[in-house]
């Protein structure tokens, strides 16, 4: 039978226990030999679990603390100085890194967090400096291996491969790339040498970045390092996985080279297929073929996936090809099994990552089987997919209105400039208005309290009534403060999507259904399941009451219809345009909503918007900004001139769609800018942003406390660069990570570092 792969296993375990286990070490409530030895457990339970369903190709090193790339730094010797000048244990001084640190060993900034590549998770950008010494500076690797073998596992350790790894690190020193690979190259070997010596028969090497736009300078650099790589006497046979997309620019590159097997993705990566077919594939190698979704929650396509698998099996030699998945399914939940609520003619349309593993079996063995087509398990298969249509919510009057769409329905009238003057003279903000992103310390009282109150202890009126205390609480705090624009809190919301995702119809949400989204912080995606449509407002009765107690402009928050879109798992049998604008027009009727009822600024997060932003240059447009920008202009193209419109982004990485950006025309946009250098702020200039801006004066991932002096620096620096009278003075994101008690002295910090410059 055809053998199988599993390229990666979620980690936070089913009921987040690593997230629990972390976080009472950070409050000193659980200690280090504990953590551990929990992390142990996990990890063989996973083990053990993969191998009970008949996975062949079992992975370990893709378990993480906090993340993985963020353990390969550690691995390659890339750690900072200034973390190893804290003098902390090493498990410290790789938090301090995540983190950042501030207490009696020092005070240091956490290293920046970047999407990972296309997903909702989140990586550490490792940095490489003049004084980088690569050199082996990690077991976790080597005790990964060993500890599964001694659980009875023979897995294959999982390592980011040096291309990936040099391209998303910081390069801070002088050297050139191919010279940083020449000096990390020894190390890879020898990292290989010692898997092999421990037994390891394969090692799987990931290169996400394959299916990226790739120069020849990038062929060239990862030439380098797998000729040399792949060269070392005696190491063990390795696994080239690419996943997110299809390797274009170097399938030929990579077929030709020494390679055991190469991991193609056939569900993102369309183009592999043609790859394959049109140039063939190597004989005596093996092709891992990610057949089965690993992003998505649907019951697997057998019929689809058969005919693609048969289509494969035209190309590879017998016996060399082996089924997968198409990425890691870190990005997926664990089990439906968790999910006890969800009615059954919903669960049965669901695949999480434990039934992934059984789909894999499934798939394996009908691939084989000349009968499949009249194998009991393909024929459940066939049932419950046609069953999906009777489930689907259908709403016509809201097709109807998708399609009768004008062109003048994405245009907000009059042009920016004059509704421009227009809101300066409602609003009279002083000159750097300061504001929040939006939420506030989401402290475990809250979420105690929603938990009780979803679980029935507590009644909705006391519920309700100690969401208005906080909001209550919350605004006068900000008087005090002395922000300008204030904002609600969002105590009420357990996230910025699932929230809404809980409101409007067309939405399906889960009980236990968590993704990791960086280090211990998850996120429960809710699932579009069939046409959305918004059932009455959703904020407005807590927007209108936080602004009935101050005399200051209260923003109305809400979520954009791209980000409600890229953090849900959507249905397949729309298009993304069709979903994006029919969540549009629900956004679009609380707008309207909002406005009625006084509110005189509305911030649209579209958080995730560039997230979603394709891989390749190419598809930019067509597949994605060409209706997600419409989206959003949808949202807010009827609202009066004197409404003030603001969106904001996190990890905004967007020099590159900067036009597209100020075509989204809200009149404000807030981002994160504190972590990354500000050369975002020379494009802006140059390329004559209108919008106002908030560039993120300081980074809410941390709890360290920012002087005023330093904000006050930073803010100059802003000035310096930007038109002060289109300047705005916020955070980075929203505060709801954060304590009181470093958010509080922050923003005074903030108020009075703006105060401060404005004269
Ligand atoms: C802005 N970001 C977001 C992203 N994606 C989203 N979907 N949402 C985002 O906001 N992507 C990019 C970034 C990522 N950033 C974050 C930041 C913070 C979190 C986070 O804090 N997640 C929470 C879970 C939030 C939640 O849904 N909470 C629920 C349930 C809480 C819970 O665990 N309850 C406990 C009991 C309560 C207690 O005693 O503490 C329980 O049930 O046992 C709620 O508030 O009701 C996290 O803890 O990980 C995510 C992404
Ligand atoms: N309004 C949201 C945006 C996060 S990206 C918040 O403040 O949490
Ligand atoms: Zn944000």
């Amino acid at each position: 039978m055809k053998q199988t792969s599993v390229t990666g296993y979620p980690r936070i375990g089913a009921d987040r226990e690593l997230k629990k286990w972390t976080e009472a070490y950070f409050r000193h409530e659980l200690d280090r030999p504990a953590l551990l030895q929990h992390a142990a457990e996990l990890r063989r339970r996973q083990w053990h679990r993969q191998r009970e369903t008949g996975v062949n190709f079992i992975p370990s090193n893709d378990f993480s603390l906090y993340d993985t790339v963020l353990d390969t730094a550690v691995l390659f010797g890339a750690v900072p100085q200034r973390y190893h000048d804290l003098g902390l244990n090493a498990l410290d001084t790789y938090f301090a890194m995540a983190k950042g640190y501030q207490g009696t060993h020092g005070d240091v900034h956490a290293l920046p967090m970047r999407k990972w590549f296309n997903t909702n998770y989140h990586y550490i950008v490792p940095e490489i400096d003049g004084e980088t010494v690569f050199a082996c500076g990690s077991e976790k690797p080597f005790a990964e291996f060993t500890e599964a073998l001694e659980a009875g596992v023979r897995t294959r350790p999982v390592l980011v491969g040096p291309f990936t790894f040099l391209r998303l690190a910081e390069n801070r020193s002088d050297k050139p790339l191919r010279m940083l690979a020449e000096e990390l190259l020894p190390v890879c070997r020898s990292v290989l040498l010692r898997l092999e010596k421990l037994g390891a028969e394969w090692v799987q090497l990931d290169e996400p970045f394959l299916v990226t736009d790739l120069t020849e300078d990038d062929l060239a650099l990862f030439r380098t390092l797998y000729d040399g790589l792949l060269a070392t006497p005696g190491r063990p046979r390795v696994l080239l996985q690419t996943y997110f997309g299809d390797v274009r620019d170097s399938y030929t590159q990579l077929t030709g080279m020494d390679f055991d097997a190469i991991g193609l993705d056939f569900i993102e990566g369309t183009e592999n297929l043609r790859l394959v077919e049109q140039h063939g594939f190597p004989e005596g190698k093996t092709l891992v073929a990610g057949v089965v979704n690993g992003k998505n929650i649907w019951v697997n396509h057998y019929e689809q996936t058969l005919a693609l698998i048969h289509r494969l099996e035209q190309a590879v030699e017998p016996g060399k090809l082996v089924l997968g998945t198409s990425c890691s399914l870190l990005h997926v939940p664990y089990t439906v099994h968790n999910e006890p609520d969800l009615a059954e003619t919903f669960r049965e349309h669901f695949a999480f990552a434990e039934e992934k593993l059984e789909e894999l079996a499934e798939l394996a063995r009908l691939s084989d089987d000349a009968a499949w087509a009249t194998d009991a398990a393909f024929l459940r298969n066939r049932a419950i997919l046609a069953r999906k249509q009777d489930a689907a919510f259908r709403f016509n009057d809201v097709r109807a209105a998708v399609s009768s769409l004008r062109e003048n329905d994405f245009i907000r009238r009059p042009a920016f400039e004059e509704r421009r003057a227009i809101q300066k003279a409602a609003l009279k903000l002083p000159l750097l208005p300061t504001t929040t992103i939006g939420s506030f310390p989401q402290t475990s009282e809250v979420r105690a309290l929603r938990r009780d109150y979803k679980a029935g202890r507590i009644t909705a009126e006391t519920y309700h009534a100690a969401i208005r205390q906080k909001i209550a609480d919350v605004i006068a705090l900000q008087e005090e403060i002395g922000l300008d624009v204030l904002v609600h809190g969002e105590f009420e919301r357990n996230d910025m999507v699932e929230y809404f995702g809980e409101k409007l119809d067309g939405f399906l949400f889960t009980k236990n259904a968590w993704v990791q989204s960086y280090g211990t912080r998850c996120v429960k995606p809710p699932v579009i399941f069939g046409d959305v449509r918004r059932p009455g407002p959703m904020t407005v009765d807590t927007i209108a009451y936080a602004q009935s107690l101050t005399d200051r402009p209260v923003k109305g928050m809400l979520t954009g219809p791209v980000t409600i879109l890229n953090w849900s798992f959507p249905r397949e049998d729309l298009p993304r345009r069709e979903i994006a604008f029919q969540i549009a027009l629900a956004i679009k009727a609380e707008v309207a909503d909002l406005e009625a009822r006084g509110i005189r600024i509305i911030q649209i997060d579209e958080a995730a918007l560039r997230e979603k932003l394709p891989l390749r240059k190419c598809d930019w447009h067509a597949q994605y900004l060409d209706w997600a920008i419409p989206a959003f202009r949808l949202v807010h193209a009827s609202v009066r001139s004197e409404t003030q419109i603001h969106t904001h982004m996190c990890y905004s990485r967007f020099e590159d769609i900067i036009r597209d950006i100020d075509d989204m025309d809200a009149d404000v946009i807030t981002f994160e800018a504190a972590k990354s250098d500000l050369s975002l702020l020379d494009v802006l200039k140059a390329g004559h942003f209108k919008t106002e801006v908030g560039p993120g004066v300081y980074d809410i991932h941390s709890p360290r406390v920012p002087e005023r002096a330093e904000l006050e620096n930073i803010i100059r620096q802003l000035i310096a660069k930007l038109d002060i009278h289109r300047l705005w003075v916020n955070p980075d994101c929203g505060l709801k990570t954060r304590g009181m008690k470093e958010t509080v002295p922050s923003l005074k910090n903030m108020v009075l570092a703006a105060q401060a410059c404005r004269k």
